[in-house]
């Protein structure tokens, strides 16, 4: 369970922005909607460890994430958080396999070539193990970045926009493909976008204002 308890935060010389309290069970998939400049990349920032907010708490799995040292953080994002964001980033001078074996590693995970290929068949994206980043479609490379997200079986899956750089044809299969992959990882969801196209899909909302 993920929960957001009086989070607010200010940057510096700027207006706070309070999000209301969020609580989100497990296995649940989200859908975090606002205008924008209403906080949405700051939202998802706090949710994954990176931006400590200036007030609240912040608790994924009973563990209040930024009471853990920063190491520690490091690891317990590695394992419990995947992100995929707008377009891949991905290590160009490793082939799709190897941006996969590091992603366990950065987690402070052996390497676990099964899962590697068990992550890329269910994508659809086997026969691109050995393939290099900038050989591949934008609509598969955005299947690898969800590979790697998913490749530690984190409790939580965020997306930021995953769709908006997309087809309508590739903004469909990544999208099914997210709902499926949370369901398989049995991972949360939250989905932030402005893409109408994604919206009927979901049935929980958090709007901000
Ligand atoms: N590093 C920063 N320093 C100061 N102000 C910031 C910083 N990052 C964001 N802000 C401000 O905080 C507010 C929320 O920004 P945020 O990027 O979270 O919005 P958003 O909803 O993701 O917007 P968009 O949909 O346009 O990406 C904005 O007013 C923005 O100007």
């Amino acid at each position: 369970m993920i929960s957001l308890k009086s989070v607010s935060h200010q940057y510096p010389g700027g207006l706070r922005i309070a999000f209301k309290d969020w609580q989100i069970n497990n296995g649940d998939q989200w859908l975090l909607l606002g205008e924008s400049g209403s906080g949405k990349t700051t939202l998802l920032h706090i949710l994954t460890g990176i931006l400590k907010p200036s007030a609240g708490d912040v608790q994924i799995n009973e563990t209040s994430i930024y009471n853990l040292s920063a190491k520690e953080l490091d690891q317990f994002r590695g394992r419990n958080v995947g992100i995929i964001f707008q377009r891949p980033h991905l290590i160009k001078s490793l082939n799709i396999s190897d941006n996969l074996v590091l992603a366990q590693s950065l987690a402070g995970l052996p390497t676990n070539l099964n899962r590697v290929n068990e992550v890329l068949t269910s994508l659809g994206i086997a026969d691109k193990k050995k393939s290099y980043p900038n050989e591949l479609s934008q609509g598969q490379l955005q299947r690898v970045s969800i590979a790697r997200a998913v490749i530690n079986k984190p409790a939580l899956l965020i997306a930021d926009e995953p769709t908006s750089s997309l087809d309508d044809k590739n903004a469909t299969a990544v999208l099914e493909l997210l709902l499926q992959q949370s369901g398989i990882n049995q991972a949360t969801l939250v989905v932030a976008t402005h893409d109408k196209r994604v919206k009927d899909a979901f049935t929980n909302t958090y709007a901000l204002s």
